[in-house]
């Protein structure tokens, strides 16, 4: 008998586009919102976007609360819990990077409340997953949640915001052909589950993407364009899968432990770049797409090395050598990596000297 059964869970508007940031509330009214909403941002995204959406708000009698945080932890999940039960909130809108989209994700989820996304930075492909991607201690955790019920993309900001985050987009996205090899690889060795369709979507998306690199220039509109369409087919992708499997593989082990070991040196998107060029060569030696990935980084003008990082070769070794202990995810990495052969394939790809 047949018993397989999923729920695929999607946003119901993707809203993309120049100027967009005015539709935020329409795009509220069109899904029959009603109450108060919190706005989760941080600073300066509290500024591009936040502070002028929270006008349009008040102008329709509206006054959302508004919590600005720094870091993607559990803390501060609590605490913008905190402030939605005082604040008696009805939804929440996340305003900002990748972390103040995840703390947003991960509360609305723990209050059953609906949130939408609001992002400033085209740097990240958590923009509409239905997952959150947070530190605790010497894990990290991909905590299943719900994806937003919305998404409002304003491509003017995007496009106006420092352009190496926008490069970190790109790398988050040129990471997913080794996530997919890694998860193929568990597929086969550990049976996990695997989805053909995710996997095609989210490699399609790193196709597209690194074909339309010529069109992926700073100050250009249309590269906030291009980049952030791939960055909602790679979310998407991972809302398929119910996992973050398509776009998460021994790349972004690489970059979590990275976060730990050299806090804030670099971006997400840059460490999965430069974990993907040594994690596609292990896959697949000196002949496989190792080149490839580290050209189409480079001609986005994303790190290809440890140096381009800021952080220090010792610490890529490190990385590398401990990475597959911070989650529970079988890849390339297997049971771990010695030191020399971390050292190999660091020095062969030229992450580092
Ligand atoms: N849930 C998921 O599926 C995914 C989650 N992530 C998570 O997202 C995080 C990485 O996201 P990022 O956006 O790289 O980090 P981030 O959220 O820390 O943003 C980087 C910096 O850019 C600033 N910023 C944002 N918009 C700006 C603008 N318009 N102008 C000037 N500054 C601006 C932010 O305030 C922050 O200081 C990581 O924690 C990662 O694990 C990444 C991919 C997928
Ligand atoms: O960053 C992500 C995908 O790009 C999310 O992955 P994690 O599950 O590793 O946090
Ligand atoms: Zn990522």
């Amino acid at each position: 008998m047949f018993e397989k059964s999923t729920w695929i869970r999607l946003p119901r508007n993707v809203v993309v586009g120049h100027g967009v940031r005015n539709e935020v509330l329409g795009v509220v009214n069109d899904l029959h919102l009603q109450g108060r909403p919190l706005f989760v941002t941080s600073p300066t995204p509290r500024e591009v976007a936040a502070d002028p959406i929270a006008a349009d708000f008040e102008a329709a009698g509206i006054e959302p609360a508004i919590v600005t945080i720094e870091r993607a932890t559990f803390e501060a999940v609590e605490r913008v819990i905190e402030v939605a039960e005082a604040e008696d909130v009805s939804y929440l809108v996340g305003i900002g990077g990748g972390k103040a989209i995840d703390i947003a994700k991960l509360a609305s989820h723990h209050l059953d409340m609906g949130f939408l996304s609001v992002p400033t930075a085209a740097s990240h492909d958590g923009i509409v997953s239905n997952r959150g991607s947070v530190p605790d201690g010497d894990s990290r955790h991909s905590v299943a949640a719900e994806p937003p019920l919305a998404v409002v993309a304003d491509t003017g900001i995007l496009a106006d915001a420092p352009w190496e985050l926008t490069t970190a987009g790109c790398a988050d996205i040129i990471s997913n052909y080794t996530a997919v090899m890694d998860w193929r690889l568990a597929q086969r060795l550990k049976d996990v589950e695997y989805s053909e369709y995710a996997a095609a979507l989210s490699e399609m998306t790193a196709e597209i993407l690194v074909d339309n690199a010529d069109l992926i220039r700073p100050g250009l509109e249309e590269s906030a364009w291009v980049v952030t369409k791939a960055l909602m087919s790679s979310g998407v992708a991972m809302s398929i899968a119910g996992s973050s499997r398509p776009a998460s593989g021994a790349e972004h082990l690489f970059s979590h432990q990275l976060d730990r070991l050299a806090p804030d040196a670099a971006l997400h998107g840059h460490q999965v770049g430069v974990g993907s060029i040594l994690t596609a060569y292990l896959h697949q030696g000196g002949d496989g797409i190792w080149r490839d990935i580290r050209d189409a980084l480079s001609s986005i003008d994303a790190p290809t090395t440890a140096d381009d990082l800021g952080i220090g070769d010792e610490t890529v070794i490190e990385a590398l050598t401990t990475c597959h202990e911070i989650r529970d995810r079988y890849t390339i990495l297997g049971d771990g990596m010695n030191e020399r052969a971390a050292r190999d394939v660091a020095t062969k790809t030229g992450v580092i000297d």
